[in-house]
């Protein structure tokens, strides 16, 4: 699949950066440079820059509550300041080829002010200028954060989901050993004499910026970026012994048609350099929980142990995976190991993992490659335990902060809001 890549904010433009940086590394041609990066302060980098300066563009610089700091963690700033700069942002994206890509791909933090509330509008922006599929990927914030970047991330992935084809979302407590603190709470409670107006939801914006240290994301930017490449990219050597059964891109776009919150899984193991996959096969028939001494298992049996790794613990964001509604596995590695035996037991067992009738499947060969990887996708996931969590801690931080204004009722409030199918998002329309 052809993509034209899009960071927003901060983590976006990082995560944007780190998978240009893979997709070359590996010598694939996702994105091939067709990369933007929107921001409102200069980027801090995690790895040696990708994009160059002219495919930067800084939204706010003129607005005073931003003037390069960016937003401070203000979605309805960030939102506001990109539909009032939408000349500028449609300009810019005059720099992607959109004429030539199968869709396009927006990277942002949801607690970002500029990623979430921005990112919102570069969504919908971009669906207005663009055929194909926008999809977008979403970074939860940590729960150490605070329930105000909880609020923005609520509100930031309702919108996102309303705006783009699909919203693949990345889970940063999960993946991040040490999350940095940056609690947002604390700048939010100073903030009402230095930070200006309330926001739409009706608590004080925060006052000072909030910058995370760009190394303690290295590592989750990267697995990241592997998922990313490893779905996206799947197919596109497709000339392989067995043609028939190589990935098409199409099957990718067809399993992210259903909208919602998707997640992605991955899984690889290391192919020994010499004396073949029969000898490799021999050498790791230990680790398989029901490998014994007098039975060899066979390829399909660790096929579906890889599909089964992937489709677990190494998800972007945990889900129940019975609550997807469409389902896609990829098999990549030298043509040699994708067996068809391997193929079809990788993509039963996923049916019956993710009780869905027609899983897509494919193959992902790569001549010369040293290594067997999965990766799965899990489309319109209803039951996600963290991002459940996230919305009860957004939910919990409205009580409070309705306490302190001495409402009466804020059970009340929760409940209508929860009701509310509009509550939380942001205006992205065009202002009048
Ligand atoms: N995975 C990952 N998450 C990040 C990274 N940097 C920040 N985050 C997360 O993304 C959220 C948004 O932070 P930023 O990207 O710095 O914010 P921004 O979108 O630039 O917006 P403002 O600074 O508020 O204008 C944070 O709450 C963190 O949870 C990163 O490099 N990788």
């Amino acid at each position: 699949m052809r993509l034209a890549v899009v960071g927003v904010g901060a983590a976006g433009s990082r995560v944007a950066n780190r998978l240009v940086a893979f997709e070359q590394r590996s010598g694939r041609t996702l994105s091939g440079g067709n990369a933007l990066l929107v921001t409102s302060k200069p980027p801090a980098f995690d790895a040696p820059e990708r994009v160059s300066d002219e495919r930067r563009v800084t939204i706010g610089d003129v607005h005073d509550a931003v003037d390069g700091g960016g937003t401070r963690g203000d979605p309805d700033l960030g939102a506001d300041v990109a539909r009032a700069e939408r000349g500028e942002l449609v300009r810019a994206f005059d720099l992607l080829d959109l004429h030539r890509v199968d869709g396009v791909l927006v990277l942002a933090g949801l607690a970002g002010g500029t990623g979430g509330g921005a990112g919102a509008v570069v969504i919908d922006r971009l669906q207005s200028v663009c055929d194909e599929p926008v999809y977008a990927v979403g970074v939860l914030p940590s729960a150490s954060e605070g329930g105000r970047a909880a609020l923005t991330a609520a509100r930031s992935l309702r919108s996102f989901v309303e705006h783009a084809d699909n919203v693949i979302v990345f889970d940063n407590d999960a993946w991040v050993s040490d999350p940095p603190v940056a609690d947002r709470d604390s700048a939010a409670d100073a903030g009402d004499d230095d930070a200006g107006t309330d926001g739409a939801d009706g608590t004080d914006n925060p006052g000072d910026p909030v910058s995370f240290d760009p190394a303690a994301f290295a590592e989750v930017n990267e697995a990241l970026a592997e998922r990313l490449v490893a779905l996206f990219a799947a197919g596109e050597f497709g000339d392989g012994s067995a043609p028939e059964n190589v990935m098409d891109p199409s099957d990718i776009a067809r399993t992210l048609d259903t909208g919602g919150v998707s997640t992605v899984g991955y899984a690889s193991t290391d192919l020994p350099p010499n004396g073949g996959v029969r000898s490799w096969l021999r050498a790791v028939r230990g680790w398989l929980p029901w490998s014994s001494d007098d039975e060899e298992p066979t390829d399909a049996a660790r096929i579906t142990h890889l599909v089964r790794r992937a489709a677990g613990s190494a998800l972007t964001v945990s889900c129940e995976s019975s609550s997807a509604d469409r389902a896609l596995v990829s098999l990549s590695g030298p043509p040699r190991a994708l067996s068809r035996k391997g193929f079809e037991s990788g993509r039963h067992w996923l049916e019956r993992e993710a009780d869905v009738v027609d899983v897509k499947a494919g193959d992902d060969p790569i001549d010369g490659s040293t290594t067997l990887s999965a990766v799965v996708l899990l489309s319109n996931v209803t039951d996600v335990p963290p991002v459940e969590a996230m919305q009860t801690r957004a939910l919990d931080y409205l009580d409070d902060a309705e306490s302190e204004r001495g409402r009466d009722d804020p059970a009340a409030d929760r409940d209508s809001r929860e009701r509310d199918a509009d509550w939380g998002r942001f205006e992205t329309a065009d202002p009048r």
